[in-house]
């Protein structure tokens, strides 16, 4: 087993830079039903320049590199001890190298241990088998989506669609509505994992499991077959599209699995996943810890290519550059899409909840804040690199935004998902606009950064620091503005009237 870190190590790196076949399938299929000089079109022709670009570069496809988990099946007499050192030794160096953010923080005191480890991290999941080779899965799950999951108990009364009861057709109104509260938050358009039964965290786990299962595969269960089938057509009918930004497809992909329950319990749990699918597999030689074959991968190459796009399509196109004036920000409407020029300065959680009562590390008077925790990486002269830099979702900052854009002066906050009444309150009396920019291009966003020139607070970890980058032509579109506009509250409300004509009973 002398080669089994290695082959971590290579399963880790391609996870995280390069899609499997089946998920570019999806996104290709997708890609095809929108049409040309959309909202959609757009957001879809980046995110696939941006998977193109994460080939290309051999970096994370999105910053957030999730919580790597692995599901590892062995043959009697495996020693799983050394497998578990093996892979946090990957783990780490994959982490040194750029190819996973530093994402493992003490739940207690905030702290980065670094290097991706930590208590319970990664996880590990091992199980024994008759066969003679060794199986090992991994997906890397961000955290917008996974702030997505949701868990149902029925009987429950569901918005837009009433009453759920414990049947099928309960079950199928739960499975609609996890897609309905997803709305863009997660990346969009997403990939659903559903577990039918057992208790709260087993429900999960099957849901989980179900990520695992090829995108294009056929339940082997009749009536979950059909359900699949319907969650994908009726689903697509939302009108939440990529990002939220609407659109003919909000889902790739719906896999469904059941296990029994207890009689008092009755559990639907769903795992959402973006887009950015990081999830791959590799048959290990049990003696030499060779990878003998890659999984997810059959088929034909997939064809991404596209024409070249611009962002803008019909929208009118706005070039900023900060400090912004309250005048040149009350001139932009939804819709317009802005290229900005100049300083931005990342800022998420920690800051977000220290610029409460702190002073700010520099003057943020018409600056421009973006919602973003990059992947960075120092060279040998100290001089810091930004290896994915992608927005991370807004609302979290909901509490804080609108008080800090006015306590500081700032004009316009960039991330993505949109946010909420308050912050548009505050974007209308204080003269500030929220900019969307595309979830998970990482590597797209971080090609328009030309230079790092500063960093504060590093000691809240890489993805919680304030980044000063000076970025060209970097875009995102208006989607709440200071006029009390809001893109997503718009598709918020069509797509809960259209989840309103599922609510006829079908299975
Ligand atoms: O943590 C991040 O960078 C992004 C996160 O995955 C998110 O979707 O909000
Ligand atoms: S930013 Fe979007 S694409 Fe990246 S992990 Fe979060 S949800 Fe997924």
């Amino acid at each position: 087993m002398e080669k089994f870190q290695e082959s971590m190590y290579k399963l880790i790196v391609e996870t995280s830079t390069k899609l499997p076949k089946d998920v570019r399938r999806a996104i290709a299929k997708a890609k095809l039903r929108e049409n040309a000089g959309t909202r959609a079109a757009m957001s879809l022709a980046t995110i696939v320049q941006n998977i193109q670009m994460a080939d290309e570069n051999v970096s994370p496809i999105c910053q957030d590199t999730g919580l790597p988990t692995f599901k590892i099946k062995v043959p009697v007499g495996v020693n799983q001890i050394e497998m578990k050192e093996a892979i946090r030794r990957a783990i780490a160096q994959a982490t040194k190298d750029g190819k996973l953010r530093p994402n493992s923080v003490d739940s207690l005191t905030g702290e980065n241990s670094g290097d991706n480890l930590g208590i319970g991290l990664p996880v590990m999941k091992f199980e024994q088998w008759e066969k003679d080779y060794i199986d090992v899965r991994l997906i890397l799950k961000g955290g917008g989506c996974e702030n997505k999951n949701i868990q149902y108990s029925l009987p429950c009364e569901l918005e837009g669609l009433g009453r759920a009861g414990r049947d099928l057709d309960g079950i199928r109104k739960c499975i609609l509505h996890a897609v309905y509260q997803a709305q863009g938050q997660g990346c969009s358009a997403g990939f659903i994992g559903v577990g039918i039964g057992g208790d709260r965290s087993a429900g999960y786990d099957l849901a989980k499991e179900q990520l695992f299962r090829p995108v294009d595969d056929v339940n082997p269960n009749e009536d979950l077959r059909k359900l699949e089938e319907y969650i994908m057509e009726a689903a697509n009918k939302l009108g939440i599209g990529t990002m939220g930004f609407g659109g003919e497809t909000t889902l790739l992909g719906c896999k469904i699995g059941v296990m029994h329950r207890i009689p008092a319990s009755f559990f639907v749990s769903v795992a959402y996943n973006c887009w950015a699918f990081r999830r791959l597999g590799v048959i290990i030689d049990p003696h030499t810890g060779d990878i003998q074959e890659w999984l997810y991968q059959e088929g034909e190459d997939v064809d991404l290519k596209q024409e070249e796009t611009e962002m803008t399509g019909e929208a009118r196109e706005v070039v900023l550059e900060a400090p912004i004036t309250e005048e040149q920000i009350r001139s932009l409407k939804v819709g317009d899409v802005v290229r900005i020029n100049g300083m931005i300065y990342t800022g998420r959680d920690a800051i977000h909840k220290h610029l409460m009562d702190h002073d700010a590390p520099v003057d943020l008077n018409g600056q421009i804040i973006y919602h973003c925790g990059p992947v960075m990486l120092k060279d040998e002269n100290g001089k810091w690199h930004v290896k994915a830099a992608g927005p991370t979702t807004s609302i979290r900052e909901e509490p804080y935004q609108g008080e800090i854009m006015k306590k500081f002066g700032i004009r316009a906050v960039i991330g993505k998902g949109g946010m909420g009444a308050k912050t548009l309150a505050a974007l209308k009396e204080h003269g500030g606009v929220y900019l969307n920019a595309i979830g998970g291009a990482a590597q797209y966003y971080a090609e328009c950064i030309q230079s790092v020139e500063g960093v504060d607070f590093l000691e809240f970890g890489i993805p919680e620091a304030m980044w000063h980058l000076r970025v060209k032509d970097f875009t995102a579109v208006v989607t709440m503005d200071s006029h009390g506009n809001s893109l997503h509250e718009d598709i918020e409300k069509s797509s809960l009237e259209k989840l309103a004509q599922f609510k006829e009973r079908v299975f």
